[in-house]
């Protein structure tokens, strides 16, 4: 008989839904998240034993709408570690899903490693009548131990597809059909096997000029919104509490309402970095100078990451400058 080695994948849980429980199996929108511990999840999906040796470590146990600066940094530590170890050839992260494109494009940024990072969550409980979670989980550890996910950046996979985690974004708050990317999936993961129609064009991981190893702490980076009749207030609160950069969450075309355009210019001023991102729901596409004199102001734009992608590239690009060209180089690059 045949013998084949198994790949070794290490699940670092973290809570979210995919550890969620509901008082009934029809609870699908009504549960708790974080309340199963990562040896019942692996547990509840004997099948993983056939893709991969798989081990858990519980990281921490909280809704990801709840994940702080430091649970990220204590995460990619943690990730890095393990992507050092040779016993170890992929890592899945479980973790819920209102922040995983964030985690995802972080880990994506500062993991020096070829070796396959997913992450992986579920849009409804265990609990729940056509739980997801199950599913998204096998097919995370399948990808995780596939040697053609290698050098791929961080991975998610939910809903039977293999996406990017820098363009990944949850787009939907009840469906299963959830996560989308405004450039497409990567490919398809099915029967525990991938099948892979693009690679992503950003750099990451190995070709990141960032390292977690380098990172101590990550500076306050404040999210304000557009919208009609909007004044400088979320503006002004954010600098008052000490905010390194502020990403604009503008209209269309990260568009600036005359009402807040003053202040944006008096915070540069300031020291305070002002980076344009859009509100538009299918992805936005920001150009420099087109709507705003991003030159003369001496603005950045956030290009095509949505604004909350925005917050975390601005947080780690500020980690290593604090001049507008090398941050906006930044942004064209990841
Ligand atoms: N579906 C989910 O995972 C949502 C949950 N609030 C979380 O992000 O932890």
């Amino acid at each position: 008989q045949e013998t084949v080695t198994k790949p070794n994948v290490v699940i670092l849980a973290t809570g979210g839904t995919i550890a969620g429980a509901g008082a009934s199996a029809a609870n699908s929108a009504t549960y708790t998240a974080a309340k199963v511990g990562v040896d019942q999840l692996i547990a509840a999906v004997p099948e993983l034993s056939k893709l991969a040796n798989v081990r858990g470590e519980q990281v921490m146990q909280i809704a990801s709408e709840s994940i702080s600066n430091d649970n990220l940094l204590q995460l990619g530590r943690r990730v890095a570690e393990l992507a050092d170890s040779k016993d170890v050839d992929g890592i899945v992260i479980t973790h819920g899903t209102d922040t995983l494109e964030e985690t995802a494009y972080f880990l994506n940024l500062v993991e020096k490693t070829d070796k396959p990072i997913i992450v992986v969550g579920s849009m409804r409980p265990g609990t729940a009548m056509s739980a997801d979670g199950m599913l998204n989980l096998y097919n995370a550890v399948a990808v995780a131990g596939s040697k053609d996910a290698r050098g791929k950046g961080v991975l998610v996979t939910m809903n039977d597809e293999i996406q990017s985690g820098r363009d990944v974004s949850k787009t939907m708050n009840i469906k299963t059909e959830a996560f989308k990317s405004p450039w497409g999936a990567l490919g398809m993961v099915v029967e525990g096997k991938s099948y892979w129609f693009r690679l992503p064009a950003k750099r990451h991981t190995m070709d990141s000029e960032f390292d977690i190893k380098n990172i101590t702490s990550l500076p306050n980076v404040g999210i304000a919104y557009s919208y009609g009749n909007v004044d400088d207030t979320a503006y002004k609160a954010f600098a008052q509490a000490g905010a390194k950069a502020i990403i604009h969450v503008g209209t269309g075309n990260g568009s600036v309402s005359s009402r807040v355009v003053p202040t944006l210019q008096d915070l540069r001023k300031d020291g305070i970095q002002i980076i344009r991102s859009s509100h538009v729901n299918n992805g936005g596409f920001v150009l420099r100078n087109a709507e705003q004199p991003d030159d003369k102001n001496d603005w950045v734009v956030a290009h095509d990451l949505n604004p909350q992608k925005a917050r975390i590239l601005a947080m780690v690009a500020l980690t290593k400058t604090q001049d507008s060209k090398e941050l906006q180089r930044m942004f064209w690059e990841y």
